[in-house]
């Protein structure tokens, strides 16, 4: 797929399968504690066939333009909504699959991955969505803890907006990419009306006073 249609592509997945939700009453409390006018169920895309051909094809084109097919010996899923993602990539590149557990099970073998680890292998980390990257660090600290190289996440969605996600990637020494962010959402729900234009001012303010609107909506301020 071309590079620059990855984005609209994908984005236009979002919208069409009502992943994108604005709320009209109540905020959305994400998972770190932020409250936010929108949440989005990347989830949805794993029901659809078509989705899953199009985000195959996406995929494929990141990993093989952005970080070469030689730098990945393992796929590795991300609990829960990350899994179905890297098992389709896995099979379209035939290489390993694992899963990283946000924490060990806490029975039987304890473990955190699932799968085969091989000490010194270089794991592609899947996950659907990236917010502020707090489940990205424990995430890649469980896997290098288990002596994985990690140096890239694939991420269905990434918010690119919190400052705290890019500071975490910086600190984690790990490259994102992303095959759609609120800039093509917004850019698509402009073009063609996806998102009434309301509901757009208030994701765009969302967007640009991130933790300013979280703490006035009941919601955290900043990450502790
Ligand atoms: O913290 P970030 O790195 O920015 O990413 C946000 C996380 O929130 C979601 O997971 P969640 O635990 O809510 O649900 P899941 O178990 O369905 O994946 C999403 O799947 C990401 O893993
Ligand atoms: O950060 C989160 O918890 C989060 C945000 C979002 O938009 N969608 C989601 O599934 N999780």
């Amino acid at each position: 797929m071309e590079e620059t249609t990855i984005g609209p592509v994908v984005a236009r997945l979002l919208l069409e399968s009502g992943a994108v939700h604005v709320t009209g009453g109540k905020p959305f409390i994400l998972r770190s504690g932020w409250a936010s006018p929108v949440y989005v169920d990347v989830r949805k895309l794993i029901s659809s066939v078509a989705a899953r051909t199009t985000l195959n094809e996406a995929a494929l084109s990141v990993v093989k333009n952005r970080i070469g097919l030689k730098e990945i010996d393992v796929i590795t899923g991300a609990e829960t909504a990350g899994v179905p993602y890297a098992a389709w990539l896995a099979d379209r590149l035939s290489l390993p699959l694992q899963i990283v557990r946000k924490k060990p099970l806490g029975f039987g073998r304890n473990a955190q991955i699932e799968g085969e680890v091989v000490a010194g292998n270089r794991a592609l980390l899947v996950d659907d969505l990236t917010t502020d990257g707090q489940s990205k660090r424990n995430f890649c600290l469980a896997l290098r803890g288990a002596g994985l190289q990690v140096r890239h996440l694939l991420s269905i969605f990434y918010y690119d907006t919190f400052a705290e996600s890019r500071r975490t990637m910086d600190e984690l020494d790990i490259q994102i990419h992303a095959l759609a962010t609120w800039q093509d959402i917004i850019g698509l729900a402009k073009a063609d009306n996806f998102l009434t234009p309301g509901d757009i001012d208030k994701v765009e303010l969302f967007l640009s006073h991130t933790s300013d609107w979280s703490k006035a909506h009941g919601g955290i301020g900043r990450l502790n």
